[in-house]
């Protein structure tokens, strides 16, 4: 998988040098590009900003610069050898786009080529977004219902959510299937040595060696847990993926 990154402040992105990201980077598992936007500007003073038409506060993102470092990172490189024919998709972080879920993960951890849009300041003008549908398959992306400076730490963590499921980039694919959101249903509790920390002990089934035991206590705290803190997940649940004894919880 190609991934292109566009900001303003590419030093934001030098976390994706470390641990997973970084070692599947070195793997060539990933190959991750960041792109300093001003590098596609033409004045003396590298501007990327203007004021808005129609007023208002802040500043918007000139279209031009964009064009020109989109265009770039979709052209880089060779076409992945034996990669159908795919549009890369231009994600752009942005409080007014759909609803990045694992679900979202899992998607775009099948495609070849992703191509991250860092807007700041008011946002990007518009017509990048129209212009750009002829190239690419472009995703407003939302983090979640809350305003950040940028799209840089939206981008770090969409590319940890979706590299982690590239193939060989986890080490042990097992660790992805009972995790967080993987069935619709959040985690359940986890425990290590020592069996009994500040008097509190590990719950006695962990330690009966009863596998069928321990994986019906797990799926419960499951069910319990998501009940508990996230309603909205077991409304979602497909019925036919739960069995009797979930019924029960
Ligand atoms: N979910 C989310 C994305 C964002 C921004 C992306 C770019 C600038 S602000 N805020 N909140």
């Amino acid at each position: 998988m190609r991934i292109d990154v566009v900001s303003i402040f590419p030093e934001y992105l030098s976390a994706l040098d470390l641990s997973l990201i970084g070692k599947a980077r070195e793997q060539g598992l990933l190959q991750l590009t960041v792109t300093d936007l001003r590098e596609f500007t033409a004045d003396r003073h590298r501007t990327v900003d203007d004021t808005p038409y129609g007023g208002g506060a802040g500043m918007v993102m000139k279209p031009e610069p964009w064009a020109l470092a989109l265009d770039a990172a979709r052209t880089r490189g060779p076409a992945a050898a034996g990669a159908p024919e795919q549009r890369p998709v231009l994600v752009v972080p942005s409080p007014a786009g759909e609803v990045f879920t694992q679900a979202t993960a899992r998607e775009l951890a099948l495609r070849e080529h992703l191509v991250f849009a860092c807007g700041r300041y008011e946002g990007i003008d518009e017509r990048v977004v129209e212009w750009s549908r002829e190239h690419f398959e472009v995703r407003p992306m939302s983090l979640g219902d809350y305003v950040l400076n940028g799209g840089e730490v939206a981008v770090l963590a969409m590319v940890e959510a979706i590299g982690r499921l590239v193939p060989g980039v986890i080490g042990n694919p097992e660790s992805l299937v009972e995790e967080s959101h993987a069935e619709g249903l959040l985690e359940y509790p986890v425990y290590t040595k020592p069996a009994l920390w500040r008097d509190r002990p590990v719950p006695e089934v962990l330690l009966s060696g009863h596998h069928g035991r321990i994986a019906r206590w797990r799926r419960d705290r499951q069910l319990q847990r998501t009940a508990a803190r996230r309603p909205d997940l077991v409304a979602a649940l497909d019925p036919a993926g739960l069995d009797r004894a979930d019924r029960d919880v």
